[in-house]
């Protein structure tokens, strides 16, 4: 495609996704089902561009006050990928001298907000919990994601497959915490690799893969994964379970539960029963009601910790859908607190960084249910072989596991576990 064409396309894109109304990787989808005529490497500039500019955008927005024509071309401009002399071809000459004004401007000389990119109530929230570590978790939440991957244990051992996927040339070594995860350097396509395809390994982030593991669900068990989404935890539940007993994987999203069946089937699991709840107090969950071994409530929330993947989600959360989301993260805990049998495990999780959507949560909890007890997260991890963990948690005696992407290269994660008193 002509640069000229290719950059109005991404202003575009972007005027669309500004609108903030859906999220943006199905905007970007949208737009490349709608554009079928764009190749592979247009595609990729069109979405590093959108998500450059949602990572600055506070920066870019700035510099693009000045210049001339749409703010959608100025901002991208800002956020262009790749050859600069390619760009500057689709470029008038004013833009040109604008471009390489915008280009001299030094990051330590810019304002606060303009070095951070988030809302304030965001940068405040986060501030006041990682005081002066705030520059590094902010910088880590611009780096990419790493390629983490999960070892199906009901298939083949870690060691195996590492050497494996050598073998087939990728380069990749064993997670630091998880025993099961490995990470790959760099995005290699999977779609093909023999790994992926018999079910030896799943897409999972590190950080993703400890919380399943907390429940530490055991052979012949009934369990609840009570918010199962695709089931990137189902998978790891069901087969930590060896296959056996039964692990009902709810969600309010038929959409959600459908995409869990391909993943199914590549694993090879028979125990797990997919179930669309109307909501969470719907009666097929009253059924089960003091008949569960284990449940893990994988929270619905802002998703604030992975903004990493998703940074649109700093632009479309604000104080007032938070506090929404811990209305609905209290209602969901407390049904799904029903369905534990006497000694059963409860495990809370979200993938939040705000206090609001965890600890108060759980504090709110604790309080009004007086049958439960918390185990502190950091000697479960210690008996389930995961390695530093009292780094990996936070709160007096390690209550609570808490992973930041700058300490610990993980999405940011949060969880709690209770035992159902006796
Ligand atoms: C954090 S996501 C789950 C991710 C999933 N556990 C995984 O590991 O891939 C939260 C899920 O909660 C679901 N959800 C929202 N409201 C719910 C409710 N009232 N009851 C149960 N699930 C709900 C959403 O549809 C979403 O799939």
């Amino acid at each position: 495609m002509h640069p000229k064409a290719l950059l109005d396309e991404c202003s575009a894109l972007i005027e669309q996704v500004f609108k903030f109304d859906h999220p943006t990787d199905a905007v970007v989808a949208r737009h490349f089902r709608e554009n079928r005529s764009l190749g592979p490497r247009e595609r990729a500039t069109l979405s590093d561009t959108v998500y450059a500019i949602l990572r600055e955008r506070l920066k870019f927005e700035w510099l693009a006050r000045s210049g001339t024509g749409s703010k959608w071309r100025r901002l991208a401009i800002l956020g262009f990928p790749g050859d600069r002399d390619f760009l500057k071809s689709a470029l008038t000459d004013a833009e040109k001298t604008w471009w390489d004004h915008c280009l001299a401007v030094n990051d330590a000389d810019l304002m606060a907000q303009h070095r951070h990119n988030l809302p304030d109530w965001l940068a405040s929230a986060l501030r006041e919990q990682v005081g002066d570590e705030f520059d590094a978790l902010v910088a880590s939440l611009n780096q990419p994601a790493a390629l983490d991957l999960r070892v199906n244990v009901l298939k083949k051992k870690r060691e195996v497959v590492l050497a494996e996927l050598r073998q087939a040339g990728l380069a990749c070594e064993a997670t630091p915490y998880s025993p099961l995860g490995i990470r790959l350097q760099g995005k290699p396509s999977l779609t093909k690799l023999p790994a992926f395809v018999q079910g030896d390994v799943e897409v999972q982030d590190e950080g993703s893969q400890l919380l399943a593991l907390l429940l530490d669900a055991k052979r012949g068990e009934m369990v609840v994964d009570f918010c199962a989404g695709a089931g990137g935890k189902t998978l790891a539940i069901g087969a930590a379970m060896r296959n056996s007993g039964r692990l009902y994987a709810f969600d309010t999203s038929g959409h959600r539960l459908d995409a869990l069946k391909p993943r199914l089937a590549r694993s090879g699991l028979s125990n797990v029963h997919p179930v669309a709840i109307a909501h969470e107090r719907d009666d097929r969950i009253k059924r089960l009601a003091g008949k569960i071994d284990r449940v893990l409530v994988d929270a619905p929330c802002s998703g604030l910790g992975t903004l990493r993947r998703s940074p649109d989600l700093k632009w479309r959360q604000t104080p007032q859908t938070v506090a929404a989301q811990a209305e609905l993260q209290q209602a969901i805990l407390h049904s799904a607190a029903r369905l534990l049998k006497p000694d059963g495990r409860l495990v809370y999780a979200t993938c939040s960084l705000l206090r609001a959507e965890n600890e108060a949560v759980c504090e709110a909890f604790a309080l009004a249910h007086p049958e439960f007890e918390e185990v502190p997260v950091s000697a479960l991890l210690d008996a389930l072989h995961v390695p530093q963990a009292a780094a990996l948690c936070s709160g007096e005696r390690g209550r609570w596991l808490r992973l930041w992407p700058h300490r610990h290269a993980t999405d940011g994660f949060f969880a709690a576990v209770w035992r159902k008193k006796p």
